[in-house]
């Protein structure tokens, strides 16, 4: 298996202080790999430095064979940030249309794309009368339309009740298996157990890069959100 994203000692300043503290690691092709992390680790900051829109200050960030941000990536990696980027005076269909149209796509995988996300029965309805959770499956829907080699998904599931992010993670599991690679962040420990690979983020530093079973075997716990904390533990201790 191949690495569809490699990243090399990966140094980020936001402001005046350093958020990605020399990061190394590789994200495989076809896998769903989790970046996990408490809020402000710097979870958005490496998603953005991914898709190729964050200034770097050290290292490197290769994407399908190309430095990320390259034009020639732009049709093959989708990026659904936490903030819904849909237009609120469309539908939900007339959107996922409209993104269809700039990739080349057509009204089928429109609609193939918004029933994915469980809003085909809101197809219809202009996504400013939307919940926030329906907002951000409709920005889903737009990113999925282009069906990206790489998909890079920023908190995905927030707002989302259990049985849509059940549903959303066995869509994402059926994306890897039919080829695609996706990047998924969450806070939510319980969602790492969906994922075929983990990176574990804390205060800008990696503090696991492994498969959800060693993480348990290294723990010697099968609680995640223990298990993470575990490693936080050891760190600090190492450090101290
Ligand atoms: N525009 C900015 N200017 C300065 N610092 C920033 C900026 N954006 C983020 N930061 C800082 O960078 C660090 C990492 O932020 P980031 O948004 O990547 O974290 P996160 O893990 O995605 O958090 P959350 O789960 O809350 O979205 C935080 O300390 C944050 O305060």
């Amino acid at each position: 298996m191949h690495d569809a994203v490699t990243v090399s000692s990966l140094v980020v300043h936001r402001g005046s202080r350093e958020v990605l503290r020399g990061l190394s690691f590789g994200v495989p092709a076809g896998r769903v790999t989790g970046l996990l992390g408490p809020s402000g680790s710097g979870k958005t900051t490496l998603a953005r430095a991914v898709v190729g829109v964050q200034r770097v200050r050290s290292g490197t960030v290769t994407v399908l064979g190309a430095p990320a941000g390259s034009p020639g990536l732009r049709a093959r990696v989708g990026y659904v940030t936490q903030a819904p980027s849909v237009y609120p005076d469309l539908t939900v269909g007339e959107n996922a249309r409209y993104f269809a149209a700039l990739y080349g796509r057509g009204a089928r995988e429109a609609a193939a794309a918004v029933a994915d996300v469980g809003l085909a029965g809101d197809a219809g309805r202009l996504v400013r009368d939307l919940s926030g959770g329906q907002r951000g499956r409709a920005s889903l829907a737009c990113a999925l339309v282009g069906e990206p080699e790489l998909l890079v998904l920023d908190e995905p599931t927030v707002g989302l009740d259990p049985v849509l992010r059940v549903e959303l993670w066995a869509r994402f599991a059926a994306l890897a298996a039919a080829g695609a690679t996706l990047l998924v962040s969450s806070h939510v420990m319980d969602e790492a157990a969906r994922c075929d690979r983990l990176l574990l983020l804390r205060d800008g530093d990696l503090l696991a890069d492994c498969t959800p079973a060693e993480l348990r075997a290294r723990s010697g716990t099968d609680d995640l959100e223990a298990a993470f904390l575990q490693l936080v533990r050891e760190r600090e201790q190492v450090a101290a």
